[in-house]
């Protein structure tokens, strides 16, 4: 049998979907359809065209394709889900879980009647409550819905210890876990630099500075775009993550996942630590948590929690 190339969705043509779109591309790992809504048909060809268009010059072998219609997602091995409103300045990610929620929803019916098999992602804010709704529209085995919230807030943390030590982003290694929101836990006990604890490299209030620039960190980004959010890094984690699945690479990293347990948590979708695969999450990590940092966790919780109850009304 002929082997055809992966096809990835993404919904939402905005900044993060055509981001993601082109650099899903540039990796070469499938043909990728983009998916906005019909108002929209043609500025989403348009991009997708325009994307297509950079493939001979960049030497990319990929089909990129722009739509309103599902029928042409048919079948993608996995969805990324970016659709919905973006925060602005003065505004937290929680004001955006009304419309969101809606957006997603309607969004996850139409992924579940075309793509059934598909590993789906989301992205759309606030993520962990949206990664409830889509779980709950979606139907689908909870290693199959998964949400990105801690590759990002990882690669901030990373990139500020880097910039801090003025060493290689390559070296840099930690964990952000909890909820996607200013009350995360970048845990610096679990965090290195080239195997060396940053605790023994960098002075305890420049760790503390560290970690408040990385909870306020999409805040940061919000205020200086002035209209908008960050769309780079949140677009390279979601490559990152795609890349994980379809090429099996069972990559150890923090998503959001559904809890039955662990941490002592239930019916809860957090970011944690897990083995991120071929079929998608396919171990999560309990680590150790000192009671400073349970604490800490505890507390993200309550906040996702009190967003997940304004959806479920
Ligand atoms: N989880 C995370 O780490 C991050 C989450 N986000 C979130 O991702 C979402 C998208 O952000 P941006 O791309 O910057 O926003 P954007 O406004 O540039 O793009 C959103 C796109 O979604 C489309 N859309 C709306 N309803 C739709 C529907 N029913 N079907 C298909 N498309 C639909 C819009 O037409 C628009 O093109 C926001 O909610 C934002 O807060 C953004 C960055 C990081
Ligand atoms: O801050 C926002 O609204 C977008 C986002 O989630 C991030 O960049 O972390």
């Amino acid at each position: 049998m002929a082997i055809k190339r992966n096809k990835i969705t993404v919904v939402g043509a905005g900044f993060t979907g055509a981001t993601t779109a082109l650099m899903l591309a540039q990796r070469e790992l499938g043909d990728v359809v983009l998916v906005d809504i019909p108002q929209l048909e043609n500025p989403t060809k348009g991009k997708a065209l325009d994307m297509m268009e950079s493939t001979p010059v960049q030497g990319i072998d990929a089909k990129i394709s722009g739509t309103s219609d599902y029928a042409e997602t048919k079948d993608s091995q996995v969805v990324i889900i970016t659709a919905g409103i973006a925060r602005k300045p003065g505004m937290s990610r929680d004001d955006l879980v009304n419309t969101n929620a809606g957006i997603v929803r309607s969004v996850c019916e139409n992924v579940k009647a075309t793509s059934p098999e598909a590993y789906v992602i989301i992205l759309s804010n606030p993520v962990d409550a949206m990664t409830y709704v889509a779980y709950q529209a979606l139907g689908f085995p909870r290693n199959r819905v998964i949400g990105q919230s801690g590759v990002l807030d990882t690669a901030r943390y990373c990139t500020f210890i880097a910039e801090e030590l003025n060493v290689s982003v390559e070296d840099v290694r930690g964990f952000v876990l909890g909820g996607h929101g200013d009350d995360m836990v970048p845990l610096v006990r679990y965090s290195n630099v080239g195997g060396i604890p940053i605790e023994k490299l960098i002075p305890a209030d420049r760790i503390d500075a560290i970690v408040r620039r990385t909870r306020v960190g999409g805040g940061e980004i919000v205020n200086l775009l002035g209209n908008g959010s960050a769309y780079y890094a949140p677009a390279a984690s979601l490559v990152q993550m795609t890349e994980a699945i379809l090429k099996d690479k069972k990559r150890i990293t923090p998503v959001i996942a559904l809890l039955q347990g662990e941490y002592g948590y239930t019916d809860l979708f957090m970011g944690v630590p897990a083995i991120l695969g071929g079929d998608g999450i396919e171990k999560v990590f309990e680590l150790d948590l000192t009671d400073d940092e349970k604490a800490a966790l505890d507390k993200s919780a309550d906040s996702v929690r009190s967003v997940i109850a304004v959806v479920n009304g």
